[in-house]
């Protein structure tokens, strides 16, 4: 069986992330993908919304796809989250699986600073998709990361999460921006600064 595995801050997840799983799955032919929410990310400030919230939205968000998931590992472990931790963890609780990190051009050309790099690329493949301000050169990257990072066609989307609660701070809309279940769980729980109030 063949996994992508989706990590992220996904505060909140947005349909970039949606886009680049299938495109990843569509692309390699995967059988699932498995959205992992970091706990503390790493080389990056703490989310503002609780893992706990950052899973609920994830859930929401990919709920109506027969092959998407949700993987809880790193929220459960605590503490930064590495992915060679995670990857070690999982490889022995999943064995026979074949197991690709699905991730933007932003972090591919930041795979070289990830903690155990090279050992991580021993153990896995990662597939890049693109996004707009990274340019998308694998021939810069270090030999060993060389074949190691597949391309997956998607249509790119110029929205971060970051964007997102900017938006949402300042009273824009972000609808269409993230999924209308996504939208309703930040207006439920009053996430970001916004006042908490039924949606139905
Ligand atoms: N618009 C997008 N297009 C393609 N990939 C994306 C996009 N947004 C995020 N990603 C990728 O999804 C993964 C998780 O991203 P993350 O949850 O940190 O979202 P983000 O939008 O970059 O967040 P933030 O703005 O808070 O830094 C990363 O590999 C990132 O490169
Ligand atoms: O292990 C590392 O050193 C490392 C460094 C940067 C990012 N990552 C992982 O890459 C995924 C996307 O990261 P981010 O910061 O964009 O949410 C997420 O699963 C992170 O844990 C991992």
């Amino acid at each position: 069986m063949k996994v992508g595995i989706m990590g992220g801050t996904f505060d909140p997840i947005h349909i970039g992330h949606l886009l680049a799983a299938e495109a990843a799955r569509d692309s390699f032919g995967l059988d699932q993908v498995w959205f992992m929410p970091s706990h503390i990310p790493p080389h990056k400030e703490q989310a503002g919304a609780s893992g706990e919230d950052r899973l609920g939205m994830v859930a929401e968000a990919i709920s109506d796809h027969p092959c998407f998931r949700t993987l809880d590992i790193e929220i459960r472990r605590g503490g930064v989250s590495y992915t060679i931790d995670t990857v070690k963890d999982i490889r022995s609780s999943f064995e026979g699986i074949d197991f690709h990190f699905i991730i933007g051009a932003d972090m591919v050309n930041y795979l070289p600073k990830w903690e155990g790099i090279e050992e991580l690329v021993g153990i896995m493949s990662f597939i890049g998709v693109g996004r707009p301000g990274s340019e998308l050169d694998l021939e810069v990257l270090p030999s060993y990361l060389k074949g190691k990072v597949l391309l997956a066609d998607m249509p790119q989307v110029d929205i971060s999460s970051t964007e997102i609660r900017e938006r949402l701070t300042t009273g824009h809309s972000i609808r269409y921006m993230v999924t209308d279940s996504v939208y309703d769980y930040i207006r439920r729980r009053g996430l970001y600064g916004i006042q908490p109030r039924r949606t139905d």
